[in-house]
């Protein structure tokens, strides 16, 4: 990290751009795992290449698994078959690192510590603790319990699996994380969700998605409540779709600065909540067409409406629209977003602090944020190591002359090169993927 802000470009013009945006983060560290625990080679076609990605190729690679990383950026994983002990895992700052890593370790024939950032050690893990002692697995900290990382998880080569109920309110990731090793549960596994709310769910539709593409038989049988059988999970080639989440700064960028941002590729059917973008970006002001070739076109035209959401099962997004909140010219609302404070940072406060840093006007609510109108002017955004703080301050840069961003490589968690793609989209013509 250097201490020299980065200096957010400001809009002179509309723009007119085409962003290929890179690999899905969340689908990347799923298939990859999945991959892991195969009966068969996989191939990753696209995938992303970031932090995130990176700490779980990494990970894997510990666990036993054979990964290359094709020049072209497509990756070949061989199967760990037997899972092993004995490894020291960082998990970064990621969530699908530190969450769905851990119950893969419980198969190992050894122990395996696990660690992370400083914030890390912050981010809440007692879903995927719970789950773990649940299943009979020893989950420790210098021989006592723990909450949170650091921590040993105690292999024992093989989990029976059977019932098991966590609470996931703070993160999906706890029941991703679970679903997606237990085809390799000698019974299976039966999860239940208690708790009040679950965020997020799309990503765990996501993970049910991935494994019964890969011959897993892993249903919904009620509200809060997964069965995943037993069985082989499958190999063969797999093409990464774009990450939407990462697409929707470039696509505020429209409504932010006016003009059209496409994104190609972008999916007909998907799991992604990002995909919600579509919906949201039109109700804040933007014309938003998906054409039949798969491009969809976000025109900004010249307003941004505040709106009242509840983003429960799109938190990932927050920043984004709160960066367009900020720029509104009527009061938004975000709500169901509480577990955002265990994100990256806490995501809340952080976006209080900097809307108001740069003369704006919000407040935390138990559940989410309330912004208002206001005139905006420059100021140094500070990012918390958090990749969407970033991005979020390069959206309102683009709007607001003297915005700069603090440690904006922080966006290499799952954007590497943002800097570089968001001054092309200025230039307007073409921005490859990173
Ligand atoms: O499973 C996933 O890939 C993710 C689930 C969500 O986590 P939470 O449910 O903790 O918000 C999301 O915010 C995160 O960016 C990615
Ligand atoms: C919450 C996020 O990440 P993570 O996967 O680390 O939870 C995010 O990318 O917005």
């Amino acid at each position: 990290m250097t201490d020299q802000p980065w200096a957010a470009p400001h809009a002179d013009r509309p723009l007119d751009a085409l962003v290929a945006v890179p690999g899905s983060k969340s689908l990347t560290n799923r298939y990859l795992l999945l991959a892991a625990v195969a009966s068969e080679p996989t191939r990753l076609v696209a995938p992303l290449h970031s932090r995130d990605s990176a700490l779980m190729i990494e990970a894997l690679r510990a666990l036993g698994a054979g990964i290359v990383v094709e020049p072209g950026g497509d990756v070949d994983v061989a199967p760990a078959g037997t899972i092993r002990g004995g490894a020291r895992i960082d998990c970064g700052l990621a969530g699908t690192v530190m969450r769905f890593v851990p119950p893969l370790t419980a198969f190992a024939d050894g122990d395996v510590h696990l660690d992370g950032d400083e914030r890390a050690r912050e981010r809440p893990m007692d879903g995927v603790i719970d789950g773990l002692t649940g299943l009979g697995v020893r989950v420790s900290h210098d021989g006592a319990p723990t909450r949170t990382l650091p921590f040993t998880v105690h292999g024992q080569g093989a989990v029976t699996g059977g019932d098991v109920t966590i609470d996931a309110s703070v993160s999906s990731q706890f029941v991703s994380a679970l679903l997606l090793v237990a085809p390799r549960m000698l019974t299976g596994l039966d999860l239940r969700h208690v708790g009040d709310r679950l965020p997020s769910k799309p990503h765990i539709d996501m993970t049910l998605e991935v494994l019964r593409a890969r011959g897993v038989d892993a249903r919904e049988v009620g509200p809060g409540h997964w069965r995943v059988e037993p069985g082989p999970v499958a190999g063969g080639r797999i093409l990464v779709e774009p990450d939407l989440s990462n697409a929707g700064p470039f696509l505020a960028a429209a409504l932010a600065a006016g003009g059209t941002v496409r994104v190609p590729h972008w999916p007909a059917r998907t799991t992604q909540p990002g995909d919600d973008l579509r919906e949201i970006l039109a109700r804040m002001g933007a014309v938003v067409d998906l054409a039949a070739d798969g491009t969809l076109s976000v025109t900004g035209t010249g307003v941004v409406h505040g709106l009242d959401l509840d983003l429960t099962r799109a938190g990932e997004l927050a920043p984004t629209i709160a960066a367009l909140a900020a720029l509104a010219d009527s009061p938004t609302r975000l709500r169901g977003i509480g577990h955002l404070r265990g994100h990256e940072t806490d995501r809340l406060a952080a976006l209080v602090t900097e809307i108001t840093r740069l003369g704006g006007e919000a407040r935390e609510l138990p559940d989410g944020l309330e912004i208002m109108p206001a005139t905006l002017h420059g100021g140094v955004v500070e990012t918390y190591h958090d990749h969407r703080m970033a991005t979020f301050g390069a959206v309102i840069g683009l709007a607001v002359p003297g915005v700069e961003v603090r440690d904006v490589a922080t966006t290499a968690k799952t954007l590497p090169n943002f800097p570089g793609m968001w001054r092309r989209m200025l230039g307007s013509g073409e921005v490859a993927a990173a």
